[in-house]
């Protein structure tokens, strides 16, 4: 019987690296995928060191064609890939008239076109099999436009919306597809993006984020939102929403646009 493998993008540091971590203690194989090949080698060493499971790096620029086309056909063709973390992404810093056109196309690039283009290349795979999972890691930031972070945050939206809506075309189907939606975590994110820190109030450490995101896992929790300490906030978000829908009434304007 072939060990289930699970392909973590963003595997060398901060969350990815720490799914790698705990989907190994759970004794699954990996494949590993980020730029940095040393950190993704050290990585593997010590996980396949410290279980008994097999390790693949893949070393790979999702913002670049070429290296997002090896990614998609090693989804596309391992069939011991069972599980995709969609992890990988970037965040912004500066406001909206201080983002450049590279700036822009980097941050679409890794957070939206790679974590589709990875989820669409696995997809019909797992559906054939009538199994498998796909995680989409978004953020609190996109449910925030207070934030001040439009892209990153548009971005991140993005990534709930197509959670959601992979999930009502695929749940019935087996594949189970989570969003989870961190908020503030000590990862290299910040000073990546260079972003201060020092006076931001206190966030969550890594470990605590992904154990929290995996109960949700376990639990096939469809939206996971660790910091969300009152569950019924997102429940009633969402209730509202589809509220909204039902009383739209598209073959005629409301009231209060209707010129006198
Ligand atoms: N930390 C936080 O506060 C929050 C984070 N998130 C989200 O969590 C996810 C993980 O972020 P986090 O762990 O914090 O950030 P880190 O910066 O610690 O890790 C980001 C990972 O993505 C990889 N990566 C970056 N650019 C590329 C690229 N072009 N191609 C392939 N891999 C790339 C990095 O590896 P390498 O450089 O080796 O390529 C690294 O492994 C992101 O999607 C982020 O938006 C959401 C909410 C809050
Ligand atoms: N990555 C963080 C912002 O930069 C977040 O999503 O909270």
């Amino acid at each position: 019987m072939t060990t289930s493998s699970v392909l973590i993008t963003g595997a060398s540091t901060g969350i990815g690296a720490v799914y790698a971590d705990r989907f190994a203690r759970r004794g699954h194989d990996l494949v590993l995928v980020a730029r940095d090949q040393a950190k993704l080698e050290a990585l593997a060493a010590r996980l396949q060191q410290n279980y008994r499971i097999h390790v693949d790096v893949l070393p790979a620029d999702l913002t670049k064609a070429g290296d997002l086309a090896k990614v998609e056909k090693r989804l596309q063709d391992d069939p011991r890939i069972d599980t995709l973390i969609n992890n990988a992404g970037i965040a912004q810093s500066g406001g909206f008239i201080q983002q450049t056109s590279s700036s822009i196309d980097q941050l679409i690039a890794l957070n939206t076109t790679a974590l589709t283009r990875l989820a669409a290349a696995v997809a019909p795979r797992l559906v054939q099999a009538g199994k498998g999972s796909i995680v989409n890691i978004s953020s609190v930031v996109g449910l925030a436009p207070e934030f001040g972070m439009s892209v990153y945050g548009a971005t991140k939206a993005f990534v709930l919306f197509l959670s959601q809506g992979m999930s009502m075309e695929l749940s019935a189907k087996g594949v189970y597809v989570q969003a989870v939606l961190p908020a503030g975590t000590y990862t290299e994110i910040w000073q990546r993006a260079g972003i201060d820190i020092s006076d931001f109030s206190q966030m969550m450490h890594v470990d605590e984020l992904v154990d929290a995101a995996l109960v949700g896992f376990d639990r096939r929790e469809g939206v996971t939102i660790p910091p969300l300490h009152k569950a019924e906030r997102w429940d009633n978000l969402d209730a509202t929403r589809q509220a909204l829908l039902s009383d739209i009434k598209q073959a005629e304007a409301a009231e209060r646009y209707k010129t006198a």
